[in-house]
């Protein structure tokens, strides 16, 4: 059993006090896990995995994807054959849309422009913020965010501070990511934790409340770019906070692994561990996006 050292998150009592119950807020966030248990719960949702793989399930997968290019070598042509992948991902059939086509921000308006010829709709992400070293000033994180909605995300996934983070600064880490919500107006902000950076559970967990008290509307695992990306183990981690999180305040928050997820049976894991902890309710785009560069082949191979 890790023993997690006491929180530095006195700011929360002065700031939330009234909008939920602190004393019952700081337990929790001092909370232990148990990694024998964890084990054990990933080892069920693998199995789980090979109960879910079937059409409809795939059919589902593809729906959650936040279908993904982010590459230095990004085109305007590139993205747009991206949009139309997530458009009509499967070609038979037209029903099914992908959770969102998401790019860098300076291919936002390719994208927006491409939508709007076409008079086609499709979620657009942008990655902002500082992705995905999260090194940069607060003043140009906010005025990436601004510029990406501007050119018509719908979504903004921003990355937090990993260097406040890993100094116990949760303080900075919400306020960065309040003042990136703010930026981000009507768009939905999604806050990767960039999890393989943040050395240890405790700092996931703390990482998932001080995203989720700034507002974000879904925290996320990892940018893709880090040497460790989405796990079992953090997804186990966050969807914990997100499930407490519900229960201290009634308020749903979104929950997306990215980063290194390729296959189907990864994919169906991540749904397995959803609906064990969440519960199916979480388990449609508004709440559960898996973001992802190459899943879609592979979901496609599967059908
Ligand atoms: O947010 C999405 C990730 O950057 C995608 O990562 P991936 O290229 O490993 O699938």
């Amino acid at each position: 059993m890790a023993t997690i050292v006491p929180t530095l998150f006195s700011f929360v009592r002065d700031t939330y006090k009234g909008r939920f119950d602190v004393d019952t807020f700081e337990k929790e966030v001092a909370r232990d896990f148990d990694n024998q248990e964890i084990a054990q719960a990933i080892s069920k949702y693998e199995q789980e995995a090979k109960n879910l793989r079937n059409k409809d399930e795939i059919r589902k997968v593809i729906q959650y994807i936040d279908l993904t290019t982010l590459n230095g070598d990004d085109t305007a042509s590139k993205v747009v054959a991206l949009s139309k992948r997530a458009i009509n991902p499967i070609p038979t059939d037209p029903s099914i849309h992908c959770g969102s086509v998401c790019v860098y921000p300076q291919r936002i308006a390719d994208v927006k422009k491409f939508l709007t010829e076409t008079k086609q709709t499709c979620r657009i992400t942008g990655v902002a913020g500082g992705f995905p070293s999260g090194q940069y000033h607060l003043k140009s994180k906010v005025l990436e965010c601004e510029l990406t909605v501007a050119d018509g995300a719908t979504e903004i996934d921003i990355v937090i501070s990993r260097a406040s983070a890993l100094e116990e600064d949760w303080k900075t880490v919400h306020d960065e990511v309040l003042a990136c919500k703010k930026a981000c107006g009507s768009a939905h902000l999604k806050t990767i934790l960039a999890t393989g950076e943040l050395k240890t559970l405790s700092n996931v967990y703390k990482a998932s409340w001080a995203s989720m008290l700034a507002g974000s509307d879904f925290i996320k695992t990892s940018t893709g770019k880090e040497s460790v990306n989405a796990t079992l183990e953090v997804a186990y981690v966050m969807c914990t906070a997100v499930k407490r999180w519900y229960e201290l305040t009634g308020q749903k928050v979104g929950f997306k692994p990215a980063g290194g997820i390729k296959t189907v049976d990864e994919a169906l894991a991540y749904v397995a561990l959803v609906k064990d902890i969440l519960g199916e309710q979480w388990l449609n785009p508004t709440l559960f996006r898996i973001g992802a560069s190459s899943l879609l082949d592979d979901c496609l191979n599967a059908l």
